[in-house]
């Protein structure tokens, strides 16, 4: 599908799109307790989720999550889609549970590493066919204490931690240095939301079961998926108001964009519920993403028009996202004008008051397609494969189009 988008003024009030981490996490929680929510919802990666946790029993009965009486593999092949999340919860999941299934992916999920942690689990006696999908895993390790060295994800991380509330409890150690603890932090959030205990330490966690309550309630609104219409009326002088998102939590994350697009000079602030964002005078700042890489692109859709030089440092993991992200955010930048340039583990970019109108192939990574339209929101774009945004956010293209950016499905 191709999207041609025109010069136009962001501006309105939208409620946020579910949030993609959040929403998987409810999602996988439902192997531990009941989880009703106000909707199902539709992206590629939720899809994902909800066939993970169906292939081990449990049964969606409207917007109900029914947690299985036994946790077993009910199927042998499993397609997770896009989702490295998703793969990246169910293997260890599959691991301790036990059973034999055939995992596959999409092509941009079978490029996606998993030569970091398959040897690792053959070492605790899995049985895996090989290094990267599709691949036919076989669990049952009756071990509840882990140890893993280097990953190039913490989605392990959050997978060991829902494998081990399922079996009981027990702990998982890993670098202290790894990357990506706020996504971590949001899994011991969610689980002990509905009775689990997890404690997160530097390098460990603590995984005890608790008597599990059951989750009612909507998804959260997503930060980083908002972000895209708050950069849209930051470049074109609107302003947006969005809603349907928590509090911002206190430790760094996906929410923290709320007040790095302050820093970049934009009016950007959080107030009872409503993230209201308006256009400034914008300036380069420098950012460390390692803990919550998905900001890159958000920030980078913004950085394109600021004065001076934005550097996004811990960047390294970026190249295996959907896309080799360090390349992709490098060459969006530079069709609409703007200077960036990929340096072993930092991004640098200086913005231009010039953008020009350009064409985006969209290397199959809806971040890139996301903020390619925020950007051309400001100088026209035409965007090939601009589907690619159904892995998180399928409405997007309409929601631009209500905030008056003039869109054009081709
Ligand atoms: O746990 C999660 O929900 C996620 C973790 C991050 O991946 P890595 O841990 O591989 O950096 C992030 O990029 C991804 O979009 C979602
Ligand atoms: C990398 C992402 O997701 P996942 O790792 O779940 O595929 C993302 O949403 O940017």
């Amino acid at each position: 599908m191709r999207v041609r988008i025109c010069r136009a003024k962001a501006e309105g009030r939208l409620k946020a799109p579910p949030s993609k981490p959040l929403g998987i996490r409810l999602i996988f929680a439902s192997l531990l307790t009941d989880v009703h929510l106000s909707e199902l919802p539709s992206s590629e990666d939720f899809y994902a989720a909800l066939d993970a946790v169906k292939s081990l029993g449990v049964s969606v009965e409207g917007n109900s999550l029914l947690r299985p009486t036994a946790i077993h593999l009910k199927t042998n092949y499993l397609n997770l889609r896009g989702s490295a999340t998703s793969l990246r919860f169910i293997i260890p999941i599959v691991a301790l549970v036990g059973g034999r299934v055939t995992l596959d992916g999409d092509e941009s999920l079978r490029r996606r590493p998993l030569y970091d942690i398959i040897p690792q689990l053959t070492r605790m006696g899995v049985k895996v066919s090989s290094n990267s999908l599709p691949l036919t895993i076989e669990g049952g390790i009756g071990d509840n204490e882990f140890h893993l060295s280097e990953l190039k994800s913490s989605q392990y991380i959050s997978g060991f931690i829902y494998a081990l509330a399922l079996r009981g409890g027990g702990s998982v150690e890993f670098p202290p240095n790894l990357g990506s603890m706020s996504y971590v932090r949001l899994t011991a959030e969610v689980l002990n939301s509905v009775g689990a205990k997890v404690r997160v330490e530097p390098g460990r966690v603590e995984i005890e079961r608790g008597p599990t309550t059951s989750f009612r309630g909507p998804i959260a609104g997503d930060y980083l998926l908002s972000s895209f219409y708050a950069a849209a009326a930051i470049l074109t002088g609107g302003e947006v108001e969005i809603g349907g998102l928590l509090s911002p939590a206190s430790y760094f994350g996906d929410h923290s964009i709320v007040d790095l697009f302050s820093e970049m000079g934009a009016s950007s602030y959080f107030n009872y519920g409503r993230w209201k964002v308006a256009a400034g005078d914008l300036r380069g700042i420098k950012v460390d993403v390692d803990d919550a890489p998905d900001l890159a692109p958000s920030l980078a859709a913004v950085a394109v028009a600021a004065d001076g030089e934005t550097v996004l440092t811990g960047v390294e993991r970026l190249r295996f996202k959907e896309s080799d992200r360090v390349s992709t955010i490098v060459s969006t930048v530079d069709a609409f004008g703007a200077v960036a340039r990929g340096v072993n583990d930092e991004i640098r970019i200086i913005g231009t008051r010039k953008l020009r109108r350009t064409e985006i192939q969209c290397p199959n990574d809806h971040r890139i397609a996301m903020m390619a339209g925020a950007v051309g929101a400001a100088s026209g774009v035409l965007i090939e494969k601009a589907e690619c945004v159904n892995k998180s956010n399928p409405k997007f293209w309409e929601d631009l189009s209500k905030l008056g950016v003039k869109v054009e499905l081709l």
